[in-house]
């Protein structure tokens, strides 16, 4: 199926604009956010919720189905839209990531990285094959090459290997790849160097293939370090293809990264911070956990029209937060799930209207950053 990616509109005076893709479940608007589902939910959200705050799509992870509940009994039950009950798109990474970052030992060789399971410690062995193949029986709309993601900081000499690997592991994985309604990404290493940036751009887009990730950052660089990146790589990708900056971000990274051109995102700070109580307001972020708000019986955000500020209050949700009740961190999740994509879909219509840049300084006077 033709994934046919169009840019719709350009801004004048950034690389920001808006686009649009077709995947077997849904057409997608660009620039998204996508909430990160790791293990085939978007934790405490319902679909139902996910849609009410705008989801479009959402990430799940390779490493973590894999190893449980495992992909074949995912692909028994009809595979992964039909597991969890999401009937639009979803994105899978492919475990490259995860298996450095969350395995207790791993190896890697040329064949693939040998592992041991953080859950269990059993030992695993994943290649390009396999995590292709594991993304086959979930059905993902968008799946991801099995690339080398390297540490942060690393040697040069280690980071040019690992983009030269990832560029063989990209071919395996397209070799690989046995689904035509699937489409499959390659994504770009090459650490903080702009050289080997180009060189892993310039040799995964000979593939030719319908998106591309900007992979390794935020992998512990400072925000400055990524940005220095992102003023030069988006633009090394192709311009009529969707570009997805994996990993990233808050509210502010959203802006930073549109306005150097990327059109996707996906990230677990929001839903994370929201689990202990830090809530995104047009004000700033808050603790609504901390004691200035035991009284505070005005809404998280007095500018938000969503569900829990027409219907609960900070002092309520301090309450619920400092208990730990189930439902303190629901409503903290829905709110700033609600609170990204609120921003992402009125940065498409600032694009569209060509005024991005006056609402991103209208949004950052409000947050409150300098
Ligand atoms: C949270 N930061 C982050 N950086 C990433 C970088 C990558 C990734 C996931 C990430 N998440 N997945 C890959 N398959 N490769 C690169």
């Amino acid at each position: 199926m033709s994934f046919d990616y169009t840019v719709n509109q350009e801004c004048p005076e950034t690389k920001a604009r808006v686009g649009e893709f077709t995947t077997p479940h849904g057409r997608i608007k660009t620039p998204i956010f996508m909430p990160v589902g790791t293990k085939a939910t978007v934790k405490t959200m319902s679909p139902e919720e996910l849609k009410e705050v705008g989801s479009e799509i959402i990430l799940s992870n390779t490493y973590h189905l894999y190893l449980r509940p495992g992909h074949e009994l995912i692909e028994e039950a009809g595979g992964l839209h039909q597991f969890m009950n999401w009937d639009r798109p979803i994105l899978t990474d492919s475990g490259g990531f995860q298996v450095y970052s969350l395995s207790d030992s791993n190896e890697i060789t040329e064949e693939g990285v040998t592992f041991q399971s953080h859950l269990d410690g059993s030992k695993h062995f994943i290649d390009p094959e396999k995590a292709i193949g594991i993304q086959n029986s979930l059905g993902a709309d968008i799946i991801m090459a099995f690339d080398e993601c390297a540490p942060y900081p690393a040697e040069k000499e280690y980071v040019e290997k690992a983009v030269a690997r990832t560029t063989r592991w990209l071919e395996r994985s397209i070799e690989a790849h046995a689904r035509d309604d699937q489409a499959l990404f390659g994504i770009m290493q090459g650490g903080m160097h702009r050289d080997l940036r180009e060189k892993s751009a310039e040799e995964i887009t000979e593939f030719n293939l319908p998106g591309y990730a900007i992979g390794g950052l935020s992998v512990g660089e400072s925000t400055e370090k990524m940005l220095e990146v992102l003023d030069y790589a988006p633009e090394l990708l192709p311009e009529d293809k969707p570009r997805y900056l994996m990993g990233v971000g808050t509210p502010i990274d959203l802006f930073e990264g549109i306005m150097r051109g990327v059109d996707m995102f996906d990230c677990v700070f929001p839903t994370r911070v929201a689990r202990n109580g830090a809530v995104f307001t047009s004000g700033g972020r808050i603790t609504v956990r901390n004691a200035t708000y035991k009284k505070d019986f005005t809404p998280l955000d007095h500018e938000c029209d969503c569900y829990v500020c027409n219907n609960y209050s900070r002092a309520y949700i301090r309450h619920l937060i400092k208990r730990n009740e189930i439902l303190g961190l629901r409503l903290t999740t829905y709110h700033n799930l609600h609170f990204m994509l609120d921003i992402i879909h009125n940065i498409r219509e600032a694009i569209k209207e060509g005024c991005f840049l006056e609402y991103r300084e209208q949004f950052y006077n409000q947050y409150g950053v300098e």
